[in-house]
This record gives structure tokens, sequence and C-alpha cells, in this order.
């Protein structure tokens, strides 16, 4: 099958000299749904940008669904790459909702019938449908980022980019991105996110990829959030699950009460980390 991503010896450097990424090597199948982690500062936004031509290679060649990615055919890419910010201000600012998500189809020159047709859609999509005439700048910030995920959704891309989607989301708020995000893979839409989160991560994506200090030390399946080096090197945290899992063999007897086995296996975990408990 063709890849939607492609890098090859992909090096990047700020005008600083800071090397964001060192020799990247990486393919996405079309249709994976990939969870990028990584430390802060590890190179993930970078990486990220470097998928719809916000940046362009300095070293080495990204190809998206098959197509090499250059300064001249970056906004063409643009059109199947579909990058939605870590932080909403950056992307949302038009004078109202329905006008920031019909911003994108507008510029691939999409016919009025056709714009309203989809922005109203990928508004429905996101529960942000109400909200149409509002302005954005009143919106709470998980708000604007479901206004920013419409904007993007509205243009049909093959492939969704998404730096750190949860963040600032409530628990309802991450539950429904993560429903929509469910529903955009099983269109067959290739899905590639950047996230601190190993639980989500490994109830979600297809391929984990890991990054630290500008370079990928592991790529596979959710087993590798099991690997314990890995996941120390990372600076992450093993998910609940594997941890529970690992200690359930010191555990004489599990309580039948679903709150005091709750509280137990809390203070199981919070003592291993030694964390205060209570
Ligand atoms: N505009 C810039 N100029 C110079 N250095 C930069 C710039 N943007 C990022 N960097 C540096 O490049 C490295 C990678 O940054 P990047 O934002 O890609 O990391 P990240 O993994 O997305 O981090 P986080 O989890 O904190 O969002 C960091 O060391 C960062 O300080």
């Amino acid at each position: 099958m063709m890849n939607a991503v492609e890098f090859k010896e992909v090096t990047y450097l700020y005008p600083n000299g800071m090397k964001a990424l060192n020799h990247i090597n990486l393919q996405i199948p079309i249709g994976t749904k990939v969870a990028l982690l990584g430390p802060n500062g590890a190179g993930k936004s970078t990486l990220l940008h470097h998928l719809n031509g916000l940046k362009v290679p300095q070293q080495g060649t990204v190809k998206i669904m098959g197509e090499e990615l250059t300064k001249k055919n970056a906004n063409s890419i643009r059109q199947k790459v579909g990058l939605v910010f870590q932080d909403p201000d950056d992307q949302v600012f038009s004078g109202t909702v329905l006008e920031d998500v019909e911003f994108g189809p507008r510029n691939l020159k999409m016919t009025e019938e056709e714009i309203s047709e989809v922005c109203l859609a990928a508004l429905g999509n996101v529960g942000m449908l109400d909200y149409k005439d509002q302005a954005p700048y009143h919106l709470s910030y998980g708000q604007k980022k479901r206004v920013a995920i419409a904007g993007i959704l509205a243009m049909k891309p093959d492939v969704v980019i998404l730096d750190e989607p949860m963040s600032y989301l409530d628990p309802a708020g991450q539950d429904d991105i993560a429903g929509l995000l469910q529903g955009l893979n099983f269109l067959g839409k290739t899905i590639i996110l950047s996230t601190h989160d190993v639980n989500f991560a490994a109830s979600w994506a297809d391929m984990i990829v890991i990054i630290m200090n500008g370079e990928i030390i592991a790529t596979g399946g959710t087993e590798l959030l099991v690997d314990e080096e890995v996941i120390r090197k990372a600076k992450l945290h093993l998910p609940i699950v594997s941890r529970l899992f690992k200690m359930l063999p010191n555990v004489d007897t599990l309580p039948k009460n679903e709150q005091e086995a709750f509280r137990l296996l809390y203070r199981i975990i919070y003592e291993e980390e030694g964390r205060f408990t209570y």
C-alpha cells in the first residue's frame, strides 16, 4: 500500500543552530492512526510542521501521498494535509465561527453551495453548530480548538495532523475529539497527532513514534508503550493498565467492592511512584 507520509533523512536546524530534527526516517501507511510521543522540546511540532509544508526540509526529503514536498508545491500539499495547531489562537481569527471555518474552503475555490455544505457539516461534527454566528474571540479555549478542527475538516484533507489535540479540553471534550478522530479514520483518513498522554495513545493508536532530541528512538505498535526502557528514556509514564498488570501478582486479595478496589489500586500506583496517598 502507498504511504501517506515518507520522511527520508530529514534534518532541520533553526536559525539559532538548534538541530530540532536529526536524520528522521519514517513511513506511515495510508489510513494509519499515529501517536507521536516525546518530552518537551523533542521536536514533535517541528516534525508535524514538515507534514503540511509549513516547514520544508532543509536536508532530506518528505513525501506526502507520494508527492515530494518542496517550497513550490507546499500550497497544494496543504490541501491534502490539514494541520490543527496546538494553540487555537494561532488558527482561529475571523469575525464569526462560520466565517472562520469557511476560510480554507474559500481558498480552495469551492462553490458557495459546497462551502456552506462542508462547513456546516464540519461544525456539526465537532459539536459547534450552535455557535456558528458567534465571534471566536469570546469562545473558551476548548471551543476554539473545536472550531480549528472544523476548519481543517472542511477542507476534506486525506491526512489530518493534530498538535496536542487534547490539551485544554475537559474530559468530555477529549472523549468527543477521540470519537471524532475514530470516525475520520473510519472514513479512511490518516491521522497523526502529538500527545503526552500514554493512556490515550495506548488505547487509540495503531502506530507509536517516540522522538527525543530530534531523533526517532522507537517506532512500532502499542506494545512499545510497555517497554519500560523506552518509556523511561523518553521520560514518559507507563500506561496505567500496564502498571496495574505488573503489580497485580503482588496483591494478595483483590477487594470485591469496586470503591475499595479503586482506592487500593490507586494507592499501589501512587506508592510505587512515591506520590502522596491518603
Ligand atoms: N523558532 C525557533 N527557533 C529556535 N529554536 C526553536 C524554535 N522553535 C523550536 N525550537 C527548538 O527546537 C526544539 C524542538 O522544538 P519543538 O517545538 O519541535 O518540540 P516539541 O516536541 O513540539 O515540544 P513540546 O512538547 O514542548 O511542544 C526545541 O529545543 C525548541 O527549543
